[in-house]
């Protein structure tokens, strides 16, 4: 046998075979490189770029929670041709907000492309400045200013509303948000906010905010009549700007919010980024309140709580609720904190620039980093009970210091979190106060599920909920 073997290594074709085999095997190793982390579990679908799109689409945010039931606290879903990769848990959380190999404006440009026709260029000229202006004028240096505008706006649109009334709760909120908010942000009259010019603008927004979701993800012909309200709103933008630019006050004190951001846009793209600003501003505040007076409304106890809270800082009559009587109004705003922690957006995210490694796990540059902060604030380690609406466990938060409950990720965070944050906290607090001090409440209907199709953006009722107002004072 050994004859036999050292014959054979000794015959030059056997050699050389060998030689070829060991050739192979050294280049194989080579071309592996050195061990690098798997690839996190993928769920592809079977429908080629659509992937898993439609299991997806009909209720994502289950969807998303019975993955990571099954694959952890990493996993990517491929959906309408791109990698969506979740992370959960402390690392996820913290690289998500702090690694440098990540990126927001990269992750929302094609979005901010579909939803307003931004072009990338335009997109990326413009975005840090605004976001910085937008961050400035609404930060809690000049609440004070916006708050006494807002107080006259709602104050007098609630007048509308009449002594009393039957009306879905949403409505009534939609009434008097809107058209106070777009006139203290963009500029009295700017934005159509009579009876008459509001109907057909109120359709097309309606249509324009119920279709963002799919507007930014899919090309719009498959979208036509989100594509038509859309353009139609870019066209009313366009005139909007024109009168705006010709008639821009000189002093720093008489310019709106949206003054300044013309001014940074300087002519670039000046319609698209009102649009968007519109909707930003809209789109998350109006549920949140809507959220808040109906579970308010819907628990006694709480609803006395803040009842007495209420009486016994504004008394009988006011003629304006200041910043600073907001801040002696404390119960209210835990209320509205606990409302978004349990209806705050189902995900944001951030593109990925460079191999991360999350966990085990390496996930490959040209993913989109997807962050539920519904989900987490469904961690029962951090927030006990996390599906009962119980406003009290925010007296844990040093609200006085602006610091929330450790978790708490409603406005996402890092460089890019909302910068119209302590904005929409004034607001969504005066109103929810003004609607408890001037009419009485009875719901007609029970508190609605939340609707399940959406991860873009805090969550929607699926349902009507009436409610009898009557005016007390
Ligand atoms: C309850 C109300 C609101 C919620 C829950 C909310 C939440 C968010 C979140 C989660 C983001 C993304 C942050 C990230 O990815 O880290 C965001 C971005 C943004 N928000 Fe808000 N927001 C609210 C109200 C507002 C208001 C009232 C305004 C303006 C008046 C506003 C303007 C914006 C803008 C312009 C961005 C994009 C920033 C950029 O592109 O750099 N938001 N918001």
């Amino acid at each position: 046998m050994g004859e036999l073997l050292s014959a054979a290594l000794d015959s030059p074709l056997v050699g050389l075979l060998l030689a070829l085999l060991i050739g192979l095997l050294v280049r194989l190793l080579l071309s592996r490189g050195p061990w690098r982390p798997p690839a996190p579990p993928c769920i592809r679908g079977w429908i080629p770029w659509l992937g898993a799109a439609l299991q997806m689409g009909k209720a994502p945010l289950e969807f998303i929670e019975s993955a990571r039931e099954k694959l952890g606290p990493v996993f990517t879903i491929f959906a309408a041709g791109n990698r969506l990769t979740f992370v959960y848990g402390e690392e996820g959380i913290s690289t998500f907000f702090t690694s440098k190999k990540v990126d927001f404006p990269q992750a929302v440009q094609k979005p901010v492309q579909h939803t307003a026709s931004i072009v990338k260029d335009d997109f990326f000229k413009k975005h840090s400045e605004i976001h910085e202006a937008l961050k400035l004028q609404l930060s809690q240096k000049h609440l004070e200013r916006n708050a006494a505008g807002l107080y006259n706006e709602f104050c007098s649109h609630m007048q509308l509303l009449g002594s009393q009334g039957t009306e879905p709760l949403y409505s009534l909120v939609r009434q008097v948000m809107y058209p106070a908010v777009v006139d203290t942000l963009f500029g009295k009259g700017t934005c159509p906010t009579s009876k008459d010019s509001l109907k057909e603008f109120e359709e097309h927004f309606q249509k324009f905010d119920e279709g963002f979701e799919y507007g930014s993800q899919l090309p719009e012909i498959f979208l036509r009549d989100w594509s038509q309200s859309k353009q139609w709103l870019l066209r009313l933008f366009k005139k909007i700007v024109s009168e705006v630019e010709g008639k821009a006050p000189c002093e720093e004190d008489s310019k709106t919010l949206y003054h300044h951001v013309l001014k940074i846009l300087n002519g670039t793209a000046t319609y698209n980024n009102s649009l968007l600003l519109l909707w930003a501003s809209q789109a998350n505040a109006i549920p949140i309140a809507f959220w808040t007076l109906a579970f308010i409304l819907s628990h006694p106890l709480i609803y006395k709580d803040a009842m007495d809270e209420i009486s016994s800082v504004l008394g009988k009559q006011i003629s304006a609720i200041t910043e600073a009587d907001l801040r002696k109004i404390p119960f209210i705003k835990m209320c509205v904190l606990e409302a978004l922690r349990l209806r705050s957006p189902g995900a944001i995210t951030r593109k990925v620039m460079e191999p991360l490694k999350i966990y085990n796990y390496q996930i490959p540059p040209g993913d989109l980093l997807m962050l539920s902060p519904y989900w987490l604030h469904r961690d029962p380690k951090r927030f006990p009970e996390p599906d009962k609406y119980k406003p009290e466990r925010w007296k844990k938060a040093n609200l006085e210091k602006n610091v929330f409950l450790d978790g708490f990720v409603a406005f996402g965070g890092g460089k890019y979190q909302c910068p119209g944050r302590w904005f929409a906290l004034m607001e969504i607090h005066m109103l929810v106060v003004l609607f408890l001090y001037k009419y009485e409440f009875h719901l007609l209907d029970p508190v609605p599920d939340q609707s399940n199709l959406h991860l873009v953006g805090t969550q929607q009722p699926d349902g009507p909920c009436r409610v009898t107002y009557k005016m007390r004072r």
